[in-house]
């Protein structure tokens, strides 16, 4: 039996840190993805595997199921019963990657390791199988890699659970997932988060899920924390990588730190926040017929990106290198901030609909003479998605 699965990486338009601090946040998908292909073997045999294979990294990694089974114990295996890592089970999983005597380089990639191991043996049990990971997207670089990574593995691991069917969809040979189906892949893959984040909003995992467009607010409790948006005009994007390192889960907790040393202040940055994320959310879902008005929506929509910017560096999330993109595409009057928990990571620049082709090539140049690597994005493409193999 074999699956492959593939799940989109995001850009958040106003809101990330905030968001976890329950104020609203927009996200879009983009068009690169993590895909995820699952082969499961025959069980019965002798050596039994757990095989992973991370192709970008060149990482092969295995191991027997019958270790799994002896220091994991007996777990019920149940993808419809949705379970969290305690911290006594991350421990044994931290044990299992520790033994593979990891390249030191590639130390950041064990939180990774231990959400595919859980998410593994939580829905499939010790099944023996192979997991080959491939991805588009820059790791560690507030693209959502982490999120598309636990989201592709959750969809292909439940495509493969027990009592499990896809739905056909019109067209021969082509499936999809049905609405429950899709709200557990995203649970899942919140689970793997955690693992990975420490404290994520579900931001990242639902937009990687359902695509397109999206509000969240974690406090609408009473309903869904996501709303979907219909963007009423194409957003371009320019998206910087910094190639500047950092991971969410430090930069996430010095947030939360700071909101300890000035609780009210950080409330008030917070609310400041949301209100852009109100306010965006309306101005993407307006009208815009003529010209005029398109670039009217476009200027709030500038503004609104680089009061944002504004209040992640007043969090304390900004960085050098993303100040440098700040000012470098500012000289051509473009407006950028930056994407995801910062840092260093990738920066978003908005790209106006009438913006020669000359002026953004004069940009691109200068920001790879920096060092950085520049590239366009489609913004709120699908979710995620599953293919017969
Ligand atoms: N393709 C992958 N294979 C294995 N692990 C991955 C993969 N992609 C991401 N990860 C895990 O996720 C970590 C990066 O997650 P992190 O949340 O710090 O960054 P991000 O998701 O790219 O950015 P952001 O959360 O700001 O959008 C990696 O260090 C690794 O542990
Ligand atoms: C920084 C953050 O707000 C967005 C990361 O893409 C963290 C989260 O919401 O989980
Ligand atoms: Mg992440």
């Amino acid at each position: 039996m074999e699956v492959r699965c593939r799940a989109p990486g995001k850009i958040i338009l106003a809101g990330e840190h905030a968001v976890v601090h329950g104020a609203a946040a927009i996200a879009a998908s983009i068009d690169l993805y993590t895909e995820v292909r699952i082969s499961l073997h025959p069980s019965g045999q002798e050596n039994e595997l757990l095989e992973l294979d991370l192709k970008d990294m060149g990482l092969n990694l295995s191991w027997p199921c019958s270790q799994l089974k002896e220091v994991l114990g007996d777990c019920s295996a149940d993808g419809s019963v949705l379970v969290s890592c305690t911290s006594e089970k991350l421990e044994l999983l931290s044990g299992l990657v520790a033994q593979k005597n990891m390249p030191q380089e590639n130390v950041q990639l064990n939180s990774g390791l231990y959400a595919f191991l859980f998410l593994y043996t939580s829905i499939l049990g010790y099944k023996p199988g192979k997991a080959v990971v491939t991805s588009e997207l820059p790791m560690g670089s507030g693209l959502g890699s982490s999120a598309s990574f636990c989201v592709a593995l959750s969809g292909a691991l439940i495509a493969l659970s027990e009592g499990f069917s896809l739905k056909t969809k019109e067209k021969k040979d082509q499936f999809s997932f049905r609405k429950n189906d899709l709200e557990l892949i995203s649970k899942w893959a919140f689970e793997g988060e955690k693992i990975i984040h420490g404290k994520p909003s579900g931001i990242d995992n639902t937009v990687s899920t359902f695509g397109n467009m999206i509000k969240f607010k974690k406090e609408l409790k009473t309903t869904n924390p996501m709303m979907p948006l219909n963007s009423t005009t194409p957003l371009k994007m320019l998206i910087t990588d910094t190639r500047v390192g950092r991971n969410t889960k430090s930069l996430v907790s010095s947030v939360s730190e700071r909101v300890l040393r000035h609780p009210d202040t950080m409330s008030s940055v917070f609310n400041a926040i949301n209100s852009i994320s109100d306010e965006l959310a309306l101005l993407v879902e307006s009208p815009a017929e003529y010209k005029v008005e398109v670039s009217e929506k476009e200027e709030k929509l500038k503004e609104l990106m680089q009061m944002n910017q504004g209040l992640l560096q007043c969090i304390g999330v900004s960085h050098e290198s993303i100040e440098t993109v700040v000012r470098t595409t500012m000289k051509e009057k473009l407006v950028s901030k930056l994407t995801g928990a910062g840092g260093g990571g990738c920066v978003l620049t908005f790209v106006p609909t009438l913006l020669s082709a000359a002026v953004t090539e004069k940009v691109i140049s200068e920001l790879e003479q920096c060092g950085f690597r520049c590239f366009m994005v489609e913004v709120g493409g699908p979710g995620v998605q599953v293919f017969p193999c």
